[in-house]
């Protein structure tokens, strides 16, 4: 579905994303994993469009998105959230969700401004579909709660919500788990295979080791801005310059040996 073919970003002599392939399957949990600073959120952000790539080129379904913005990303039905929740806490919850509803609505600015009833319509829809969505992440007893009021884990399900009501075919997830309990990341792992059930394609960077093998179909591993490694959860973790790269050569050296390699 998503190729990134020798996907580079150079910052002011430091290569963070240096010649990255990844390959995302349709239909898949994919993760990227690495140490701090190996450039995941980079690869993100170049993904999302957030980012211009300095070289290298992205496909999303084998249309050449390289230099297409993000609001045309959306458009294609990519659809992301971030490392630091990003919504408007003074809302209530169905407005957060409401907002992400805004590539998908049909009635013009017109017949807004005038509550024409092209505007309505389109606003009683949304209402339905953002209460659904609150049932799907089990917010819709909140949904008049104010946005900033929530728990950590509700305003994280929130955002999974609203990214969800621009109908997404690929979502991506800047560390979903960061900052959750063991419960709540329990929960959001349930809660991203339903997503996964809905035809929904999901890439995710998270530093979570045990969400990340537990969840994730195919992992693409970064160190340094390249790409290390790649492959099952089962194949990454028992591969050597993955445990190198977390634990350093020495440390490395001295577990290969206990275990006879
Ligand atoms: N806008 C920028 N300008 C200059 N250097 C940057 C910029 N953004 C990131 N970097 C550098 O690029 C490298 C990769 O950073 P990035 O945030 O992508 O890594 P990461 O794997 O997401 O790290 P973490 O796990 O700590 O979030 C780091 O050395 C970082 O300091």
């Amino acid at each position: 579905m998503l190729t990134a073919s020798k996907l580079t970003k150079q910052f002011t002599g430091l290569l963070a994303v240096n010649e990255v392939d990844v390959a995302v399957e349709a239909g898949s949990v994919h993760g990227i994993i690495g140490p701090n600073g190996a450039g995941k959120t980079t690869l993100f952000n170049l993904i999302s469009g957030l980012l211009p790539p300095t070289s290298g080129s992205l496909t999303l379904d084998g249309r050449d998105i390289t230099a297409a913005a993000p609001y045309e990303r959306t458009r294609l039905g990519v659809a992301r959230t971030f490392q630091n929740i990003r919504m408007f806490s003074d809302m209530t919850v169905i407005e957060n969700v409401m907002t992400g509803m805004h590539t998908r609505l049909e009635y013009s600015g017109v017949a807004a401004l005038f509550r024409l009833p092209a505007f309505r319509r389109g606003e009683r829809a949304a209402k339905e579909r953002a209460t659904e969505l609150l049932e799907f992440v089990n917010l819709a007893g909140k949904a008049r709660s104010r946005s900033g009021d929530l728990s950590y884990g509700d305003q994280r399900r929130l955002e999974i919500a609203r990214a969800l009501a621009g109908d997404p075919r690929l979502l991506l997830l800047d560390e979903p788990a960061a900052g959750m309990n063991p419960t709540e990341t329990r929960d959001l792992a349930t809660l991203l295979r339903q997503v996964g059930q809905r035809d929904i394609t999901l890439l995710l960077v998270e530093h979570n080791m045990g969400f990340v093998m537990d969840l994730c179909d195919r992992i693409t591993v970064l160190n340094f801005g390249r790409k290390i490694a790649e492959g099952t959860p089962r194949q990454v973790r028992d591969d050597p310059s993955v445990i190198e790269a977390y634990l350093g050569t020495k440390v490395a050296e001295r577990l290969a040996k206990a275990h006879g390699a």
